[in-house]
């Protein structure tokens, strides 16, 4: 199997203590890799440290076999990603939005635009204005934005935390789709965790800034009812371990 995206040892640690530690964690050729963990628990800053948002204090991010903080631009070569709120110009329309996006892809052909448009369900609204966009259509524009330039790794914080049911399956069946047919690979965070069993092979929890468990999403299930039953049980168990620390320190 070929590792898309590998964290060694990947630890940020905010001047408040929080943050994330010693993260170990590989992402596979094809993969929907789901992330998932409460508030808090440090999801968004491992994506920022995975995109080279923030600096890690310790650790290693490598993206096809590119160390992120000393050659960026070629570990970023193929990544789309949408860190938190994808951003967009609300004074432009959808379409001129995605225009300034192809500037920094001269040899993708113009028509993509219209093409992820499309695949964002946005083609309808293409020149409307960003400004009189909902949070759920913006996010479909970060999206379509996100898989402008044909990336091989797609990285998605949230993205479908505003969207409609039609959003969601549209944005599942998408995801599948390049998954499967032109084996991109995904890494997403989200808080639904119904719609990630519906759609990610492997998963990883993570929990006070600690990844308490990581693997096949099929094995997760086998061994419980649902992935929401495996998910409670490590949170619990993380839980527990933490008042026994607790009570033990006292
Ligand atoms: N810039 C910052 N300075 C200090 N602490 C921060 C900063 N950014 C995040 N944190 C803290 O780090 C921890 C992880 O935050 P992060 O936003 O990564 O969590 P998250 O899992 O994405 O949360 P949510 O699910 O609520 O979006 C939190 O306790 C948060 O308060």
């Amino acid at each position: 199997m070929e590792k898309v995206l590998e964290m060694k040892g990947l630890t940020k640690c905010y001047r408040n203590g929080r943050g994330i530690f010693h993260i170990d964690l590989t992402v596979y050729k094809g993969d929907i890799f789901g992330l998932f963990g409460p508030n808090g628990a440090g999801k968004t800053t491992l994506i920022k440290a995975i995109t080279g948002l923030c600096s890690p204090d310790q650790g290693e991010v490598h993206i096809f076999g590119y160390e992120v903080s000393k050659q960026f631009e070629k570990a970023m070569e193929k990544v789309g990603c949408i860190v938190e709120t994808g951003n967009s110009f609300e004074y432009m329309t959808a379409f001129q939005n995605l225009q300034m996006i192809s500037r920094f892809y001269p040899h993708i052909s113009s028509s993509r635009i219209d093409e992820v448009l499309e695949l964002a369900g946005l083609k309808e609204v293409r020149h409307e204005k960003v400004k009189e966009f909902s949070s759920g259509m913006k996010q479909r524009l970060a999206l379509a934005a996100a898989l402008f330039s044909h990336p091989e790794l797609v990285i998605l914080d949230e993205p479908t935390s505003s969207m409609d049911i039609e959003g969601m399956i549209d944005f599942r069946n998408i995801v599948k789709k390049l998954a499967k047919e032109e084996q991109v690979t995904f890494f997403i965070c989200n808080h639904s965790i119904h719609e990630m069993e519906r759609m990610c092979n492997r998963i990883g929890i993570l929990y006070d800034g600690k990844l308490i468990a990581s693997g096949l999403a099929s094995d997760m299930m086998n061994a419980n009812e649902s992935l929401e039953d495996f998910y409670m049980a490590q949170i619990r168990k993380a839980r527990g371990m933490e008042s026994c620390q607790f009570s033990t320190s006292m």
